[in-house]
């Protein structure tokens, strides 16, 4: 980009190439691309001077969870508008980004794409409505493996592990598998079963994660919670 301006009432800390302003500035040229990255709930007063700002080549693209286009259209004029749900991996190139628009021409798609690719992955998704689930997955994902590396590392202690070693075990264990999981092509299925010897540590671990209610059930309801909640965003609750 030729400049990037950020806009927040507080002092972030932002590179030294990034203008930061207070408030939208008024009177500017149209921008390329605006990015919407407030809370929804403060979206209505925030972007309120948005649509005298933006031209109908400018690209808004909102990562705001649960607000939908037909909402944005209020605040984003005569502006291509796009939603994304990208989640925090993307601070180091390996986040995973879906995107949804309507009627998007080939080369808005191909500019929106390429900003993206800064930050890792990303998907097109069919239709709006499965930004409710796919935010439940990837968008707060993170959150949950980083609840299960503070889990095995508290377990590892509760199992006579000092708590700086058991912390440095968990979370080089959960990069590992992480990384494995992106290099190797087998199915995370296989690759548990790789680890797993039959009658050894890893299957009377395993039973044990799976025993009632078990791990898939939990993180179905955790993910059934976070989807609800998109909905309720999505209706202004
Ligand atoms: N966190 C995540 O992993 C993801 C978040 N999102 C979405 O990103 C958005 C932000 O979430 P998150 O970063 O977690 O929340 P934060 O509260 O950390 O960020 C919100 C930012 O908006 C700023 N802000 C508040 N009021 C205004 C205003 N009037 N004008 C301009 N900026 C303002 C805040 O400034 P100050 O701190 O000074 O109040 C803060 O920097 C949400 O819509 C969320 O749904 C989407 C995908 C992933
Ligand atoms: O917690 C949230 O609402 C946002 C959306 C996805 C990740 N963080």
């Amino acid at each position: 980009a030729e400049a990037v301006v950020v806009v927040d009432p507080g002092s972030p800390v932002v590179p030294a190439e990034v203008e930061l302003f207070q408030a939208l500035p008024e009177g500017a040229p149209p921008p390329d691309v605006v990015v919407l990255a407030v809370k929804p709930q403060v979206a209505p007063a925030a972007l309120a001077g948005l649509p005298a700002l933006v031209g109908p080549e400018t690209i808004v693209i909102s990562i705001m969870a649960g607000t939908m286009l037909a909402e944005l259209a209020a605040f984003s004029g005569d502006a291509i508008t796009v939603r994304a749900m990208p989640n925090t991996p993307a601070a180091v190139g390996k986040g995973v980004t879906a995107l949804f628009a309507n009627g998007l021409s080939d080369d808005a798609r191909v500019s929106i794409e390429q900003l993206f690719a800064r930050t890792g992955s990303v998907v097109w998704l069919e239709a709006e409505n499965q930004f409710d689930a796919v935010t439940a997955v990837s968008g707060s994902g993170p959150a949950y493996v980083f609840r299960f590396i503070e889990a095995l590392a508290a377990a590892g202690e509760a199992a006579g592990l000092p708590p700086e070693l058991s912390e440095k075990l968990a979370r080089a264990t959960v990069v590992g598998a992480a990384a494995l999981a992106e290099a190797d092509p087998r199915s995370p299925r296989d690759l548990r079963a790789a680890v797993t010897s039959p009658g050894g540590t890893t299957q009377a671990g395993l039973e044990a994660l799976d025993a009632d209610p078990g791990l898939p059930a939990l993180v179905r309801a955790a993910v059934r919670a976070a989807a609800g909640r998109s909905k309720e965003l999505a209706e202004g609750r």
